[in-house]
């Protein structure tokens, strides 16, 4: 569903941030996009809706090839991919809902997201998912009140109500202590599974990584090092992609009971 060919960017600066990268994505699939920092982890998952434009290559999303559209084409096409980011990108002063609903606004016209003005069905869709993460009693609260993994949480919401087919996903845990990271992992892999979503989740935790997915890419200077299972991210493996480290002990399984009634 979702192709990369030969994918490049190459900034302004000279840094060559991905050289040619191919990659297919089949429907439903949730793949982590692990690496060293500067790898071009962001800047990969950046130029798939082309919010950083590639210097070459083609990218299409089932049939479309997004490379090629104009940017009216474009903003509709962006709609088929929901984005979920590290520092979670919400409008503080504004309400849960309202976040989640901001999710709407490439589907409404102008003047009803001028005045913020969303059908019912939007509304109820908003409160079903805000249900369905734990936070339906929160969609009154103002954003800024709310804690790392609850923002995130509206941050995921606001992805969904788009009905994306698929979504995009920088560093969701970076700003979060380890077990709401955990917790948020899980939520977004389930997620994905409930609606048949595919995902690409660009991560810097290995472990959680390999909790969670069913395939790893490891980038390392803007090329695919490794493309494969979780369980193929043997020390040698890691040490290709990281160089040298103590792998075993960041590869060594999180104990997970803790969590098994969350
Ligand atoms: N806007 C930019 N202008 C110039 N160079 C950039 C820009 N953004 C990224 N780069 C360079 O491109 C390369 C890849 O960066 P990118 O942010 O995609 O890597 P990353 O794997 O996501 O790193 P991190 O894990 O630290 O976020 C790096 O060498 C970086 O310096």
């Amino acid at each position: 569903m979702l192709r990369l060919e030969k994918l490049v960017k190459t900034y302004k600066t000279g840094d060559q941030a991905l050289k040619a990268v191919d990659l297919d994505v089949p429907e439903g699939q949730v793949l982590a996009l692990i690496g060293p920092s500067g790898a071009g982890k962001s800047t990969l998952i950046r130029c798939i809706n082309r919010l950083v434009e590639p210097t070459s290559g083609k990218v299409y999303l089932g049939d479309v090839e997004l490379t090629g559209l104009s940017s009216g084409a474009l903003r509709r096409e962006r709609r088929r991919m929901g984005m979920i980011f590290q520092e979670y990108a919400l409008v503080e002063r504004l309400t849960v809902m309202e976040n989640v609903l901001s999710g709407r606004l490439g589907y409404v016209g102008f003047w009803r997201s001028f005045l913020r003005r969303f059908p019912q069905s939007d509304v109820d869709e908003a409160f079903r998912l805000l249900d369905r993460v734990g936070l339906v009693h929160m969609a009154d609260k103002r954003a800024d009140e709310l804690s790392g993994g609850q923002r995130q949480r509206v941050g995921i919401c606001r992805a969904l109500i788009q009905n994306p087919a698929l979504l995009l996903v920088d560093e969701p845990t970076a700003s979060l202590d380890p077990k709401t990271s955990r917790q948020i992992m899980r939520l977004i892999c389930e997620l994905c599974k409930e609606r048949g979503l595919a995902a690409i989740i660009n991560i810097h935790d290995v472990a959680l990584a390999q909790m969670f997915v069913q395939r790893v890419i490891g980038l390392r200077l803007g090329a695919v090092e490794f493309d494969g299972l979780p369980e193929g991210l043997t020390p040698d493996v890691l040490t290709t992609i990281y160089g040298e480290e103590d792998w075993e002990a960041t590869i060594e399984k999180v104990d997970d009971e803790s969590e098994a009634a969350e």
